[in-house]
């Protein structure tokens, strides 16, 4: 499980038996056809996929360019969340498990997680920042609604960090019947790996979606926003082998990267180890995780998957900090101009359009990961005059 140098699982050896449990299985599970026929239907008739690939016709005329929605804020539970939570918990049934637990920042990894396990009759219990539960309130109230136990992660920062240190400290607690649902590209060898292929769906829409509409199946960019990177690792995995596809990727600056308050991993990070995978991430001189900041709960997360550390590292991807008020501005402008209300995560990778300068010619695709209902406090309180 590596990419270029990162990836790996680098795990303490309690949760050993569980990983490699995962490690040994999740490829011949996946590669199933009853796996498959499962995991389609649930994604067409429960997530309602294929997700439109929306042409902004407004948003292009401003930047003088074309530029397509990939509308994963249109899924079931409002984002790309549940195309992972789906496959890792139908794997963690054919694995016998009863109970899932998980970590959340943005609540939209939780309220995937407690859907989906509602849908199969699982108990589901997920950990989160009290900070996060705060900012994020609608999503533990949707939690909850499904059946979910919402459990305030206490120690530490009190947001995902911390959330995703208690989850795995409950995985090793009650390791033989619980599946740790990891929810995002980031973790020990295979979790980088299954999930970006759960992910990938997106950019096999993608391909055939735009070939239908203007006869290319690749545009110029495709553009992503980056928290572990799992919408990312979606939107680009089946553009990775098309070298004239450019990668784009949008991490949070936050107050701006010379603030010290600023989630740009791959700006401000180095090489290290974190949540068990070896990546980039923000860490002091002696390799204490650095506390990161965002406006957006989903990429306030001082690490990367290791996939994109790879893309990073070897200048296939290429990487853009996006400042909190530069996130605002893209969400009302998409607001004004479509009538799309952004999550803020999704907003970052909007605010790339005017960095990015496409000619008239050029074509992006945009991962629209959530919808901003979670968000309204945010957009409310910084409404332009
Ligand atoms: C709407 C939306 N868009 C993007 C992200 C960033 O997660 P990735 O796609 O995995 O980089 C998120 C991340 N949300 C997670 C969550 O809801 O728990 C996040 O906070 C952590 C899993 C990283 C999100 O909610």
């Amino acid at each position: 499980g590596y990419y270029g140098t990162f990836g790996g699982a680098y795990i303490p050896e309690m949760l050993y038996p569980n990983v490699e449990e995962l490690r040994q299985n999740y490829l011949s599970i996946i590669a199933d056809p009853s796996f498959q026929r499962e995991f389609r239907e649930l994604l067409t008739d429960y997530v309602g996929r294929p997700t439109p690939l929306f042409h902004a016709r407004r948003l292009s005329e401003t930047y003088n360019t074309t530029v397509y929605l990939k509308r994963e804020d249109l899924c079931h539970t409002g984002a790309h969340k549940v195309n992972n939570t789906i496959g890792q918990i139908l794997v963690a049934k054919r694995l016998g498990k009863k109970r899932i637990v998980a970590e959340t920042g943005a609540g939209q990894h939780g309220v995937a997680t407690a859907t989906v396990c509602a849908l199969m009759g699982l108990e589901c219990i997920v950990y989160m920042g009290s900070i996060d539960m705060e900012r994020q309130k609608p999503n533990v109230d949707r939690m909850r609604m499904l059946g979910a136990s919402v459990v305030p992660a206490t120690s530490g920062s009190q947001t995902l960090k911390d959330a995703t240190n208690e989850a795995m400290r409950h995985w090793i607690n009650n390791p033989v019947d619980t599946h740790y649902v990891i929810g995002s590209v980031v973790g020990p060898h295979p979790y980088p790996d299954m999930v970006a292929r759960f992910q990938s769906v997106i950019s096999e829409e993608v391909r055939k979606q735009l070939h239908e509409k203007t006869g290319q199946s690749n545009p110029n960019y495709v553009i992503a926003c980056v928290g572990g990177g799992s919408n990312a690792a979606g939107a680009f995995y089946h553009y990775l082998d098309q070298p004239t596809v450019q990668l784009i990727a949008a991490e949070a600056a936050g107050q701006g990267i010379a603030t010290g308050h600023s989630a740009a991993t791959t700006a401000l990070g180095k090489p290290g180890i974190l949540h068990g995978s070896s990546t980039i991430l923000m860490q002091t001189e002696d390799g204490q995780v650095v506390e990161p900041y965002s406006i957006s709960a989903g990429l306030d997360y001082p690490g990367i998957g290791p996939m994109h550390a790879h893309l990073f590292a070897s200048g296939r991807g290429t990487f853009y900090s996006i400042t909190d008020q530069e996130a605002l501005n893209a969400a009302f402008e998409l607001s004004r101009l479509e009538g799309i209300i952004p999550a803020l995560e999704s907003s970052h990778a909007l605010a790339c359009i005017p960095k990015l300068k496409a000619g008239p010619d050029e074509v992006t695709v945009i991962c629209l990961s959530g919808r901003g209902d979670k968000d309204l406090a945010a957009y409310t309180a910084h409404l332009p005059k």
